[in-house]
């Protein structure tokens, strides 16, 4: 019988009893390249937290399963960042570093994306960069890493380990890091606040799970949704906690919550996100298209007769969440396999 999703895989029972004999002499077996290319694309379809799923058949799948050392794993993820924005088109990949074998525990990435900026804890108790990585800064100053130049956008270097003990630490390359400077169409004073973003967003601390084995490095990106930057990264409380700043900047009355002065702070930082992006030419979605292409994925996946899991709270935009149209319905988020998971790990 043929495996119905993917007539090309050929018939089952054969390739089980393969496997089967693979695990009772190695205790794990080995994927075809078709069967991990496939396992990845479905994982990202499997993901009930991601909006951007409706192209999830086009994922590049970068088959670096033979790559173990951590100097290796932190090239390969150098050129990751290359081959996924050669210019600024970025293209959806994921790479697949060696899995997890008896005796044998795959590499490891430290980092939770593959771009992060550091946050310097200054002796005043403040951050220099963002907040939400003062301690993995600490911990990696404490490894041996210099710093950089102490500004509040300054890359982190990847931290890669293969064995137990301390990480490899390596930095990343400039040309390998596509930035965006951050400027408002109408009002000239934004670029004043010299705020900046990185281009690519590249999850590196999640397992790819399929059938069974575990690729616990196994770095994907794809583009973002300008919200992410717009009303999370830069705008949170406790990441740059930019809001009072653009809302003073407008003349608004800070002091009075009924001013609504947050959402229109919110909203100006959301459109100089979009303008900027859209101003150097690099692939970024607004929350309005996303949510629309999310829905026409949606359709497509019942039409196929498969379930298409979906966390509300997660697939939900964080502004103007009933201004899109995946406010108005419900979801079931049934875990499937293949997925991306977060597994408790030791270095945590
Ligand atoms: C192509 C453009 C894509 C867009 C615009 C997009 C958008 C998003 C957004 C906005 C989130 C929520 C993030 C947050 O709230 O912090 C998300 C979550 C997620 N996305 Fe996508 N995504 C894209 C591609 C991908 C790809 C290529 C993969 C994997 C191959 C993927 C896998 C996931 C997973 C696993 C989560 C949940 C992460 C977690 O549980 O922490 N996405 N996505
Ligand atoms: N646009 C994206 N956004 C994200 C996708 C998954 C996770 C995240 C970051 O999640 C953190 C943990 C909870 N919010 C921040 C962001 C993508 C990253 C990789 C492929 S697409």
């Amino acid at each position: 019988m043929f495996h119905a999703e993917n007539p090309a895989a050929g018939p089952v029972e054969p390739r089980l009893r393969e496997v089967r004999a693979e695990i009772g002499r190695t205790g794990t077996y080995t994927h075809t390249p078709g069967e991990l290319v496939f396992g990845a694309r479905a994982a990202w379809r499997n993901s009930g937290r991601c909006i951007g799923r409706l192209y999830w058949r086009s994922l590049r799948v970068r088959d670096r399963r033979h790559v173990r050392d951590p100097r290796q794993v932190a090239a390969e993820c150098v050129e990751h960042l290359r081959d996924a924005a050669p210019g600024r088109r970025i293209r959806p990949t994921v790479t697949v570093f060696a899995p997890d074998r008896p005796g044998a525990p795959g590499p490891r990435i430290w980092n939770e994306q593959l771009i992060r900026y550091a946050g310097y804890e200054m002796d005043d108790g403040s951050v220099v960069g963002d907040p939400r990585y003062a301690g993995f800064t600490t911990m990696l100053r404490k490894l041996g890493w210099p710093g950089g130049p102490g500004t509040p956008f300054d890359v982190l270097p990847l931290a890669v380990s293969a064995d137990p003990g301390p990480p490899l630490l390596a930095e990343l390359p400039g040309d390998a890091v596509l930035e965006v400077p951050i400027s408002h169409p109408v009002h000239p004073w934004f670029e004043e606040l010299g705020l900046r973003w990185h281009a690519v967003p590249a999850i590196s601390n999640m397992c790819l799970e399929i059938g069974g084995v575990c690729y616990r490095a196994a770095p994907f990106n794809g583009w973002y949704m300008g919200t992410e930057i717009g009303a999370r990264n830069l705008a949170d409380e406790d990441r740059y906690d930019l809001l009072p700043v653009v809302a003073r900047r407008m003349g608004l009355e800070v002091g009075n919550d009924r001013s609504l002065w947050r959402d229109h702070a919110l909203v100006e930082l959301n459109v100089a996100v979009l303008h900027s992006f859209e101003k150097a030419g690099v692939t970024m979605t607004d929350h309005h298209t996303e949510a629309r292409r999310f829905l026409i994925h949606l359709e497509r996946e019942e039409r196929a007769g498969r379930t298409c899991p979906a966390d509300w709270s997660w697939i939900v935009p964080p502004i103007s969440g009933s201004a899109t149209p995946v406010f108005h319905r419900y979801y079931t988020d049934v875990r499937l396999s293949p997925a991306f998971a977060h597994h408790p790990d030791s270095l945590e």
